[in-house]
Formats: structure tokens, C-alpha cells, sequence
């Protein structure tokens, strides 16, 4: 994992479009919907990103639950181990997120949290990279014990370097 905090590529607009193909069976769909659309708010409330969700057609940041090989060049690995990729901003793949559907997706502290993990996958998808620091939410090891405020001082600082 690269550590960076020159920032990558960006979006060149603040109005960013969603969409969900796939879904986990470990939680209702409203479920899901809500734990993401969470995810998207916190990135929101940081900066002057606005984000859209699209019900057809192509989004930027295209979400869905596979297993193992789901057809780029990063095959999932079973269960724990990776629990979640996103491609950084760009056409295509650009932004799409992928959730290893191999891993048990809760709301709580048991097996994986969706909202927690969705919210680092995020930051990816706007061209955040990994922080050393283990207070950060771009931290590249999952924390059960992340709190209800999930962004570190210099998430907000990079997110609004970058946008
Ligand atoms: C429990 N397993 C882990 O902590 C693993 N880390 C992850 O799956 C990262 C996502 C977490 C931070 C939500 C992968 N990543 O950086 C995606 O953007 C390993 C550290 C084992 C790789
Ligand atoms: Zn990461």
C-alpha cells in the first residue's frame, strides 16, 4: 500500500453520481442503503461534494457486493483478509467500489462494519490514499473501535486539498 499525502487524481465537479448493482443478503436492502448513503454524508458534510444516486445508466461511482474474482485485476480473497476496494476518480472502473461479499456486513461491532468500511472505500473513490496515521479514516487497517465521528482532522484537510 502506498502512503501519500500529495493526493491523487480528483473528480473535476462537486456533483458526483452513485448507483448500487449488487447487493449482500447479510442485511436488508433499506439497510444498506442507509449505511452507505451515511457514507457518502460524511465525505459531503467535510467538503462541497455533493453526491446523487442514480437508479439506471452509468454512475461515477458504480457499488457492488462480489466474491473472489469479480472481473478486474483485483480478485477478492475469501473471508477477512481484503474487505473492500474502490478505484480512484476517472472514467470506466474510475470510482467504482467493490465489498468482498465473503465477509459478514453488520450495522454493530461483530464481523464488519458496512458504514466504516464504505466511508474509507469512499474517500478512495475521490482520490484520497492511505494515511500512517491510525487515527485517520484512510488508515489501510480496519478498526472496530473507529467512533461515531469517523474523520480525523486531516481527512477534512485532505478531502478539501483535493476539492
Ligand atoms: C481486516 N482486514 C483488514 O484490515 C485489511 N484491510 C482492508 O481490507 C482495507 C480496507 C479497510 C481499512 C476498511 C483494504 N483497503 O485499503 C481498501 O481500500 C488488511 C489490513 C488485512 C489488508
Ligand atoms: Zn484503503
Amino acid at each position: 500500500e502506498e502512503y501519500s499525502n500529495a493526493q491523487g487524481t480528483r473528480w473535476n465537479k462537486n456533483i458526483i453520481t452513485y448507483r448500487y448493482l449488487l447487493y449482500t443478503r447479510d442485511l436488508p436492502r433499506s439497510t444498506v442503503d442507509f449505511l452507505l448513503e451515511t457514507a457518502f454524508r460524511v465525505w459531503a458534510r467535510a467538503s462541497s461534494l455533493t453526491f446523487v444516486r442514480m437508479h439506471s445508466h452509468n454512475a461515477d461511482i458504480m457499488v457492488e457486493f462480489v466474491t473472489s474474482d469479480h472481473g478486474d485485476l483485483y480478485p477478492f480473497d475469501g473471508p477477512r483478509g481484503t474487505l473492500a476496494h474502490a478505484f480512484g476518480p476517472g472514467l470506466g472502473v474510475g470510482g467504482d467500489t467493490h465489498f468482498d461479499d465473503d465477509e459478514r456486513w453488520t450495522t454493530g461491532k461483530t464481523g464488519f462494519n458496512l458504514h466504516v468500511v464504505a466511508a474509507h472505500e469512499f474517500g478512495h473513490a475521490l482520490g484520497l490514499k492511505h494515511s500512517r496515521n491510525p487515527e485517520s479514516l484512510m488508515y489501510p487497517t480496519y478498526k472496530s473501535s473507529r467512533g461515531a465521528s469517523l474523520l480525523a482532522s486531516e481527512d477534512v484537510a485532505n478531502i478539501n486539498t483535493l476539492y
